[in-house]
């Protein structure tokens, strides 16, 4: 896309602009998105229709006003609101009218003249003793016009909260002044509350006595403050304590203790509930943390729990985050943004249970502050904090502005203290330092003026009466958004696209018809200068530090700038596919990168499969491996086959103790309710979670197709209580690799360019991954996700990752586990089955669980052919799992659904139900002895030495209570 000269914005547009979105922006609470300039719809009243005397005088004022306005703008660090924007004028006028007020009322002009008498007489009559304190108000005022003109709401909500302050004080200062009456001389008034101090205390004072107004104006008074200062009713005693601790000098003092009940009640929430929600937008720091966004997030994290959303994913505005995790300073307003659907309708559940985070640009008297005053601000910020932080969450950037100072890093989220790993070895987790800050990002630059300037002209030029209402910058691509006037069809638009595409010159210009949960079409257009997205800065944004989850990695940032990490505990598999360079290797980096950052060898171990040899041989050798990294095919292909029989163990291993989910018992270990059988040597120990990574499945699917389909079903059916996850990455996503019975069962997907449409459908079901760019652009589609999310994929270097690599090794020696690669026992399967054993296992729980042996059925649902399904009709029957036939009559079901698992294991050729040992405890025991972190040493013994819960042979008997533990399975 070619670079152009920023398009000058007609005033007028400019305004309507703002106007409209600072109306829209009531409820925003996230995204990076910008406004952009309407087309021109009606002449707008310019200067020069004015007449000459005018325009000079206007010409003269607004030439003051810029002035003044540049100075108190210059006071303490410099702002640059958009020019369009200003409103110099109106900031001029107050700061006119305080410079009146205080020379009569502070500098002795009191009753001297007829200035000073009219003066006096206006405002002290009105205000009586606080016409002293009104120039102070006024300027406040001013203060806010020049700096934060664009941030209307928050303008207004500072406006309402200083008048209610100056009546509440005329109140008090009339009840103070022995609630004279308007009879009274006019000296005796303006010594009290003035007229307004009467109005407001005088027919009170009748109602509820002189103290029970004098109380109301109390609370009126500081209401007022915590209207202006936009603090909520709970987080005032926390404000009480910043200030205190400001004051004292007290840096972190007691919030160290906060921060910990944060960290614990953060990781359950997010253990619990890994949810997509919009995040409250930029905050400020305070003392170096952000503590007001984490009581935030506190809040709405709880609440946010009983959102409908549960994909695994967490995402942000980059306002989120200080890029090199220190205090942005406040961006530079030029514009203010909307929020999406889903932002809009969580804002406002939020705001009808009174959670809510303030609206960047309004938040609402009752909303919780959005940023706090850190000591390092300038005094004359104290009464502006609140604006200042909204403004800058809801300013999009200007180039030429720094955007973030350089600050030390912020922490990775990791627990402060040396972490005790099994066997009394002290952990530390690598630095946050070893993932450097990527360049701050842009929220606008003049590609995107000029991206904007050519839809609009194409719009014109193709007459459709359309707009381009704003765009979001993400650091890949841009979202520009268009907004239909009523009755222009969609299609007008999308019928544009190859236009829209000479316009910008780009090919790949993907249009979103709606943009989900919007009434707008999105054209997503690449941009010309593009951002890489450091790992460390994802890491270190807000998603990523409020939950401690040792699974949960760095993703990368969406289109609206968010930051996005995942849970790969709540993927629970994870499909990664894309051509060759599209970035797929790169992710895989991100997510290991991220799990040594934030995960012991004891709460994630990890089986890499490398067959190509060059992509994770990085990490050989660090501890959270259980076996060294597999680059032979056929190993793998093993190696998967353990991982099925440790999943089988888990499985044993839970139901013995009554749990369902690997969570369950390892909270019950921590506690201490997980006690090993009486005389059992076993030690109790949480399992670690077990990440399996295949980098390249093609090369497995080549050498053992049948097995590796297998092991892989069936770890991702199941393995998901087991704490098992698999990530499968290949740059081959053919129907041959990516079959659709490992499809059906990796319900996550992030899918970097595809070579072909064809690949797309593979991995996301849909067109789209074709079109992406390489480089990391990616579309990810969590499971549950509806609609797959455009993310630019976190970028870490070899040299990070050699950092943390050599840390992670510095701590502790990898112990491998012996029998991960020992080849499972052959299955026995019948010779007559032949190749047919997944059909006629598919078949036999069709017929089973539809009770309907008919093989026509089988024919539609297995989709073969009459022949095939009539042979694997005569297998069935053979197998006592249907009766003969009965001519065209569907034949009787013999095996009751119940006994449907029994009848596949014998199928398989697994170990027949209730033969003395089954394989998965032959395995454990065989488990290698210097497995100690890995948790489950003794647990082989253990399941060997105690009756099982899960009886294969029992699962007959009459009341042996096994058919419960065997639910308990899931199986
Ligand atoms: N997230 C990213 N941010 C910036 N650049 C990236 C990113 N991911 C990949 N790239 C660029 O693309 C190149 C290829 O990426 P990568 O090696 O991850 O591709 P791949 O899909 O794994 O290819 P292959 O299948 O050949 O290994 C990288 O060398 C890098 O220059």
């Amino acid at each position: 896309m070619a670079t152009r000269t920023s398009p000058s914005q007609p005033k007028a547009s400019g305004r309507k602009t703002a106007g409209t979105a600072g109306a829209r922006s009531k409820t925003t609470t996230t995204a990076a998105r910008t406004r952009a300039p309407r087309a021109p719809q009606a002449p707008a009243p310019v200067e020069h229709d004015l007449p000459f005397p005018l325009r000079a005088v206007r010409g003269l004022w607004m030439g003051l006003a810029r002035v003044v306005g540049g100075a108190f703008r210059k006071l303490g660090h410099d702002v640059h609101p958009d020019r369009e924007l200003r409103r110099d004028g109106t900031g001029l006028f107050l700061v006119i009218v305080a410079m009146v007020v205080a020379s009569v009322e502070w500098w002795g002009l009191r009753g001297q003249g007829w200035y000073g008498t009219a003066v006096h007489n206006v405002f002290g009559g009105t205000f009586g003793f606080m016409a002293v304190v009104l120039p102070f108000v006024l300027l406040v005022g001013a203060f806010r016009l020049f700096r934060r003109p664009e941030e209307h709401r928050a303008n207004s909500r500072v406006g309402i909260g200083l008048a209610l302050a100056t009546a509440a004080g005329s109140g008090i200062a009339h009840v103070v002044g022995g609630l004279p009456s308007l009879a009274d001389p006019f000296e005796v008034l303006w010594s009290a509350g003035g007229i307004l101090g009467f109005l407001m205390t005088a027919p009170l004072a009748g109602l509820i006595t002189v103290w029970g107004a004098l109380a109301l104006m109390v609370v009126l008074l500081l209401l007022s403050v915590m209207i202006v200062t936009a603090t909520p009713f709970r987080h005032i005693p926390g404000r009480l304590r910043q200030g205190y601790e400001w004051i004292m000098g007290q840096p972190e003092g007691g919030y160290a203790e906060d921060r910990e009940a944060a960290d614990a009640h953060d990781q359950s929430y997010l253990h619990e509930h890994s949810r997509t929600q919009p995040k409250p937008r930029r905050k400020a720091r305070l003392f170096g943390r952000d503590k007001d966004a984490e009581d935030r997030e506190r809040g709405d994290g709880g609440f946010a729990g009983d959102e409908a959303y549960d994909h695994a994913v967490i995402r942000e505005s980059d306002e989120d985050v200080e890029p090199g995790g220190a205090a942005a300073e406040p961006r530079v307003p030029a514009g203010v943004r909307r929020p999406t659907a889903a932002e809009r309708a969580m804002q406002k559940i939020k705001d009808d249970v009174g959670l809510g985070a303030p609206a960047p640009d309004a938040p609402a008297p009752d909303g919780p502050a959005s940023e706090a005053r850190g000591p390092a601000e300038p005094a004359t910020e104290a009464i502006d904090t609140a604006a200042l932080a909204a403004a800058a969450a809801a300013a999009p950037r200007v180039p030429s502005t720094p955007v973030a100072q350089p600050a030390p890093l912020a922490p990775i989220p990791q627990r402060t203290e040396q972490l005790q790993l099994s066997g009394d070895v002290a952990y530390t987790l690598p630095a946050s330092e070893f993932l450097p800050s990527g360049p701050p990002a842009k929220e606008r630059s003049e590609a995107n003026d000029a991206v904007v300037k050519a839809l609009t002209e194409t719009l014109d030029q193709f007459k459709v009466d359309a707009q381009v209402t704003g765009f979001s910058r993400g650091p890949t691509v841009t979202r520009y958004e268009i907004e239909l006037s009523p009755g222009t069809k969609v299609e007008r638009v999308t019928a544009l696209s190859k236009n829209i595409s000479y316009a910008v010159a780009s090919s790949d210009v993907r249009i979103l018809s709606p943009i989900p949960g919007r009434s707008a079409i999105g054209i997503e257009i690449p941009n010309a200068d593009k951002e890489v997205v450091a790992l460390g800065d994802v890491l270190r944004s807000n998603a990523a530090r409020k939950t401690d989850h040792p699974m949960v990695m760095g993703v990368g940032k969406d289109v609206e700038g968010g930051f996005v990490v995942a849970n790969l505990a709540k993927m629970p598999h994870l499909l990664v596919a894309g051509a060759t360079g599209a970035g797929k290797s790169s992710f895989v980096n991100s997510m290991i990168t991220s799990i040594l950052m934030r995960a012991t060898p004891d709460e994630v171990r990890m089986v890499m499969v490398d067959p190509k040899r060059v992509e994770l041989t990085a990490y050989e050798g660090v501890p959270h491996l259980i076996t060294p990294i597999i680059t032979n095919p056929k190993k793998a292909a093993e190696a998967l086959q353990w991982v099925v029989r440790e999943m089988d163990t888990r499985y044993d291993d839970l139901a013995n103790f009554g749990y369902k989910h690997i969570d369950d018992f390892n909270k019950a270990v921590r506690n201490g309710k997980a006690v090993p059988p009486e005389g059992s040597k076993r030690v109790m120990k949480p399992y670690p979670y077990l990440l399996v990574i295949v980098d390249e499945l093609a090369d497995l699917m080549m050498v053992a197709p049948r097995d590796v389909e297998d092991s892989i079903v069936r770890i991702t059916q199941l393995a998901r209580a087991a704490g098992i996850h698999l990530v499968l990455a290949t740059q081959r996503p053919s129907v041959d690799v990516v079959t659709g019975l490992i499809k059906a069962n990796v319900p996550s997907r992030m899918a970097f360019a595809t070579s072909s449409v064809t690949d797309s459908r593979v991995v996301l079901d849909q067109p789209g991954a074709e079109k992406l760019l390489g480089q990391g652009d990616a579309l990810f589609l969590p499971m549950g996700a509806s609609k797959p999310m455009r993310v630019q994929g976190a970028w870490v270097t070899e040299s990070e990752i050699h950092k943390v690599v050599e840390h992670v090794k510095g701590q502790l020696k990898a112990e491998y586990r012996k029998d991960v690669a020992v080849e499972a026992p052959k299955k026995e399967i019948d010779d007559d089955i032949g190749d047919d054993l997944e059909l006629l296992l598919q078949a036999t729980e069709l017929v089973v669980t539809t009770q309907f042996g008919s093989t026509s059925m089988l024919q539609r649902k297995l989709r073969v052919g009459f022949a095939k399904a009539g042979r694997l009709m005569d297998l069935l029957e053979s197998r006592g799992v249907v009766g003969p036939s009965e001519g065209s009559k569907a034949r009787d079901v013999l095996v009751k659904p119940d006994d449907l698992p029994g009848v596949l294991a014998t199928m398989r050729g697994d170990e027949a139900p209730g033969s003395a040992a089954p394989a998965p405890r032959e395995a454990a025991l065989a488990e290698n002895a210097n497995a100690n972190h890995f948790g489950v040493d003794l647990v082989a013994e253990d399941l060997a030495n105690r009756t099982q819960a899960i009886d294969y042979d029992d699962r007959d008997g009459e009341d042996d209570g096994s058919e419960d533990a065997w639910s308990l399975t899931g199986r």
